[in-house]
């Protein structure tokens, strides 16, 4: 049985429809990434998966429970982290201990906040909290009672950096104890660091479902790839030049960029060593991945 299921799923606010037909299929123990511009349709979705919302046609079922039949059920499995207005005169422990008392589970909710980062304020209300201690709050929320699904809508909104990777870290351990974790994002970044697989959903449908690596490999996007060495001769240059389905060469004094799909780097970095150079640092930007992204939701064709 799969983790999460859309089948042919429309929503229409009166003109609007934000949903037109979307299935898709979220397997058990995976890190799926829900991909989309701007009003695509996320919240949508994860709004009906959450019985929030109700579909105008199709169903969500989350390990075979239906969202509309078995919404009461099908929560007891789920720690969302939803667009949720947090209560000013609450304190931390409190949100905690009131997402525990609904889920009639003991968790401590000293730990849960200790591990989102919040451990030194857990007496205190949210109404002083920052953008980005809200959403460590919500995240512990999300957490309480190790659920089996972890749905997480734009989960780094308001974060710093270290916020964002403690954010991801939190999802690679909730994966490895067993959740099965649902992320949407329009940061690409953040979904390749962390998904096994993507769904681009665009304009309320679904566009692309696969890995970023296969969705790359069909759509042939190319990457940028920076190598620095100790020293470049000509020779090393020309054997980049000679490589196939390598483009764009330029090279300065010690280093080569050049344009050349994913498989093509290491041939790359081999042709740039050509006269036994050493290597001091490669980059390889993630314009690819907004490209990717833009090839898939209209943007670039
Ligand atoms: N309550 C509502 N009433 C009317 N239209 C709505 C409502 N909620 C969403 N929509 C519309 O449905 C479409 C999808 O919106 P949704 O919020 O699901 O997109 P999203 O992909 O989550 O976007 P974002 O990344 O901006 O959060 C948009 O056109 C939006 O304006």
């Amino acid at each position: 049985m799969s983790a999460l299921e859309l089948r042919s799923l429309q929503k229409r606010y009166g003109e609007v429809v934000a949903l037109r037909d979307v299935d898709l299929t979220v397997r058990r123990g995976e890190v799926f990434g829900f991909l989309g511009p701007n009003g695509a349709g996320k919240s949508t979705t994860i709004d009906i998966v959450l019985d929030y919302v109700r579909p105008t046609d199709g169903t969500a079922t989350v390990f075979g429970l239906d969202a509309q039949q078995e919404g009461e059920r099908l929560r007891q499995r789920v720690g969302a982290l939803p667009d949720m207005r947090l209560f000013g005169h609450l304190t931390a422990r409190q949100h905690v201990q009131f997402v525990a008392d609904a889920k009639g589970c003991d968790d401590d909710p000293v730990a849960l906040l200790d591990r989102v980062g919040l451990g030194r304020v857990v007496d205190y209300t949210a109404d002083g909290f920052s953008t980005g201690m809200g959403q460590r709050l919500k995240l512990a929320m999300a957490l309480v009672g190790a659920p089996d699904l972890l749905v997480l809508d734009e989960p780094s909104t308001g974060l710093d950096p270290n916020g964002a990777r403690e954010m991801r870290d939190i999802v690679r351990e909730e994966n490895a104890r067993g959740a099965t974790v649902f992320f949407s994002s329009h940061i690409l970044e953040q979904v390749e660091a962390v998904c096994d697989r993507v769904g681009i959903l665009s304009d309320g449908e679904i566009v692309a479902e696969d890995s970023i690596e296969n969705l790359r490999d069909a759509t042939g996007t190319q990457a940028t790839l920076v190598v620095s060495v100790d020293s470049l001769t000509e020779r090393a240059v020309a054997a980049v030049r000679d490589l196939e389905d390598v483009s764009d060469v330029v090279a300065d004094e010690n280093r080569v960029r050049v344009t050349c799909p994913d498989e093509r780097k290491a041939a790359v970095v081999d042709a740039v060593r050509t006269d036994d150079a050493t290597v001091l640092d490669i980059e390889s930007d993630d314009a690819s991945l907004e490209r990717l992204f833009a090839t898939y939701t209209g943007g670039l064709r």
